[in-house]
């Protein structure tokens, strides 16, 4: 403390001014509530030291700032505190031991305890139960008129209930925005393509600050008691704080229902552990717990400092929302192959852990939020969901930032990344060579359906791939006995009935070889419809994407996965070893198909609109396995193919009794022929 010189308090205070007038008046802070508070205790450490370096202008001797407004300002009949903070459970000790002298009182102090609603502070003023008017806390003494936005509030009264109320009564309480209202609100400015508020809280105070009321009628703001400001002096206040608070619920005004009465250091700190652990569930944010001092007689006996009653204090929680630099962003690959763009950030403690990383979704979703590299941004953790980036700073955009573009070629393979169609999201297409999907890939390998390769469990493929033993699948063929009994859990009778797996599943059919490589949307049907149109592995892999379309089952997405994944270099390379290794197949006859098919020979009409085929490769398909098909539904037709919006055709075909197929029920037929 000795080399903290009235200089560096100047600057302190300046900088707290400057940030005051920025997040008070101009609703648009510089810096994060966690920065704030941060510079905020640092200079009240000081005046703490150097109580003659207090000065009336000082930040911690004002409340709020005086807001530049469109509204009339009313000047407060009792001014509007702010809370001191409290930021651990020492500081809370600290807060009662300086009450219990201060009261010169024995034994433990009663508290209210209840959640410090993150919103804003208003004053609402009923003369014989009317509301007249609604005021903001501006800087404590002097607020803005919101009246007609505080009247679209359902919760708030117009008019008390019941009676035995004073002439004049100010009550006061937080106005805030549920998360839920929040939610829809912002996915209402996305949609439109505005930008999105940043949080609950500024939500609500955007919305205060409305001229017309329609607009606060909308959004929905919520509000709970904590407080009261003038009343007649002919009423009788209640004993305590939460008989009081009592009292004004039996007249209709709303208060918070998680409020409780504690005793002491140890009721004060089970409230915060219920209510940290309810805090993520709750339907609105919270900030923090006020606890204030239940007996009544005392508030007047403790009083005030400059800025806060000595008799209520603020006990903030972790915040959940941090600003920081986002340094870079880099790609994870999942074990699907899909590859998500991941923040890298500056270091920074968000909901009581340190967070490096940050999940941005997707390339959409960083387009969406014009999230920059350089960018300072705001980094969200609620709860135990995973730390999250709300977006950019904009007041704090260097000239620097950088635009992220997703890579053309896998970061871990570099084979080339695709975008699905339709879809998000951007999948490395190298999944047999990629060592993100390594483990996935082997697995599907071996599995019953693929190369049935028995005896190669999860484990034992978890352990090769660790290990670098096993990078792909081809590496499988030149395993030896001694490298697969070194593996944990196993013995050299088991690696020689392994071996021996793996042996004979050298000799397979192609369709297994094709449903064995992976190829993204080809399960073992369209696999079996490759094997038995194409018949060699050579004319599958050189297939164009018209060719392909021919095949049962094939659509526009299917082929374009199959021509992607045979371009891929490394793909190649990794087949190229299987086959050199002795894999090999019977040649599969195109003939059986046609024999065996239910359609041979049958008469065939096609009618209403087929979703997932063309109306020429539906009649190629059905040519391709016997059928005849033709235009008109007679007597001679055996099955009716009816797609959507099927009209007189269904209609005679039901009549005449035929088979009618819907379009999916055909192509199933056709993937069970084809095996
Ligand atoms: N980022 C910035 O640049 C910047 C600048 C200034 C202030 N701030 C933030 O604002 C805080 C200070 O604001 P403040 O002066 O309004 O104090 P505060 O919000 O920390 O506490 C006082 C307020 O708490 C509210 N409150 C909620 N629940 C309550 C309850 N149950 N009982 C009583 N009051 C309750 C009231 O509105 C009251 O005015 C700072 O700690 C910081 O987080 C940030
Ligand atoms: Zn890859």
């Amino acid at each position: 403390m000795s080399t903290i010189t009235q200089v560096h308090l100047n600057e302190l205070k300046q900088r707290i001014a400057e940030l005051n007038y920025a997040y008070y008046v101009l609703d648009n802070p510089l810096i994060s509530d966690a920065q704030y508070d941060e510079l905020y205790r640092q200079l009240v450490e000081i005046e703490k030291h150097h109580p003659e370096w207090i000065t009336p202008d000082s930040p911690t001797q004002r409340v709020g700032d005086k807001p530049l407004s469109h509204f009339e300002s009313v000047t407060h009949a009792v001014p509007m505190f702010s809370l001191d903070n409290a930021f651990s459970q020492e500081d809370l000790m600290d807060f009662q031991r300086r009450v219990k002298e201060r009261l010169n009182a024995q034994g433990e102090i009663e508290f209210s305890a209840e959640p410090k609603m993150d919103g804003l502070a208003i004053n609402i003023r009923y003369e014989k139960g009317q509301l007249i008017q609604a005021t903001t806390r501006g800087d404590g003494l002097v607020g803005e008129d919101v009246t007609h936005n505080i009247r679209t509030i359902h919760s708030v009264p117009l008019h008390l209930l019941g009676d035995g109320w004073p002439e004049i009564l100010e009550v006061r309480g937080e106005v805030f925005m549920s998360k839920k209202v929040f939610n829809q609100l912002n996915s209402e400015y996305i949609t439109r393509g505005e930008k999105p508020f940043a949080n609950p809280r500024n939500a609500a105070a955007g919305t205060l600050r409305q001229l017309d009321p329609k607009i606060a009628a909308q959004r929905k703001l919520s509000l709970y008691l904590y407080g009261w400001g003038q009343i007649s002096d002919d009423w009788q206040l209640p004993d305590t704080y939460d008989a009081a608070i009592a009292c004004f619920k039996t007249w209709g005004l709303p208060t918070n229902p998680d409020a409780q009465v504690v005793k002491g250091a140890q009721g004060m700190s089970e409230y915060y552990e219920m209510l940290i652990e309810k805090r993520a569930s709750m339907p609105y944010e919270i900030d923090g717990i006020v606890y204030k001092v239940n007996a009544l007689n005392t508030h007047q006996r403790l009083g005030f400092t400059a800025k806060a009653p000595r008799w209520a204090i603020a006990r903030k929680f972790p915040a959940e929302e941090v600003w920081t630099r986002l340094l870079d962003i880099e790609i994870q690959v999942g074990r699907t192959g899909a590859l998500t763009p991941v923040a890298r950030l500056e270091p920074v403690a968000v909901g009581g852990v340190v967070v490096s990383n940050a999940t941005l979704h997707n390339q959409d979703e960083i387009e969406r939020k014009d999230v920059r590299i350089g960018d300072m941004v705001i980094v969200r953790r609620a709860g135990d969901v995973i730390p999250e980036v709300v977006g950019p700073v904009l007041a704090q955009r260097p000239a620097d930032v950088r635009q992220f573009v997703m890579p053309h070629f896998c970061p871990e393979c570099g084979s080339e990344v695709v975008k699905e169609t339709d879809k998000a999201v951007y999948r490395c297409t190298g999944g047999l060579y990629c060592p993100a999907q390594r483990k996935r890939a082997l697995q599907h390998f071996v599995s019953r359906k693929a190369m049935d390769i028995v005896g190669l469990g999860d484990k034992l493929i978890e352990q090769l791939g660790a290990l670098e033993i096993v990078k792909h699948p081809d590496d499988l063929y030149r395993l030896e006995v001694e490298t697969l009994a070194a593996m944990e859990r196993m013995a050299s009778k088991s690696a020689q009935k392994v071996i021996d797996a793996i042996e004979s599943s050298k000799q397979t059919t192609l369709a297994r070889f094709v449903f064995a490589l992976g190829i993204p949307e080809v399960g073992e049907v369209t696999a079996k419809n490759l094997a038995h149109h194409f018949l060699s592995l050579d004319a599958i892999q050189q297939a164009d994407k018209e060719q392909l379309l021919e095949v049962a089952d094939v659509g526009e997405i299917v082929a374009e996965h199959i021509v992607t994944f045979f371009q891929q270099p490394h793909n190649q390379e990794v087949i190229k070893g299987l086959l050199e290794a002795g894999i090999h197949w019977p040649t599969p006859e195109q003939k059986a198909v046609v024999e065996d098919s239910v359609f041979a020979n049958k008469v065939v009409v096609l009618t209403g609109s087929l979703q997932q085929l063309s109306r020429t490769d539906a009649k190629q398909k059905l040519e391709a396995m016997g059928a005849k098909v033709t235009g008109s539904v007679s007597a001679k037709t055996d099955y009716v193919i009816a797609g959507e919006k099927a009209g007189s055709k269904l209609t005679k075909a039901e009549q005449l009794g035929i088979s009618v197929l819907t379009e999916a029920e055909w192509i199933e037929m056709m993937g069970e022929m084809n095996g």
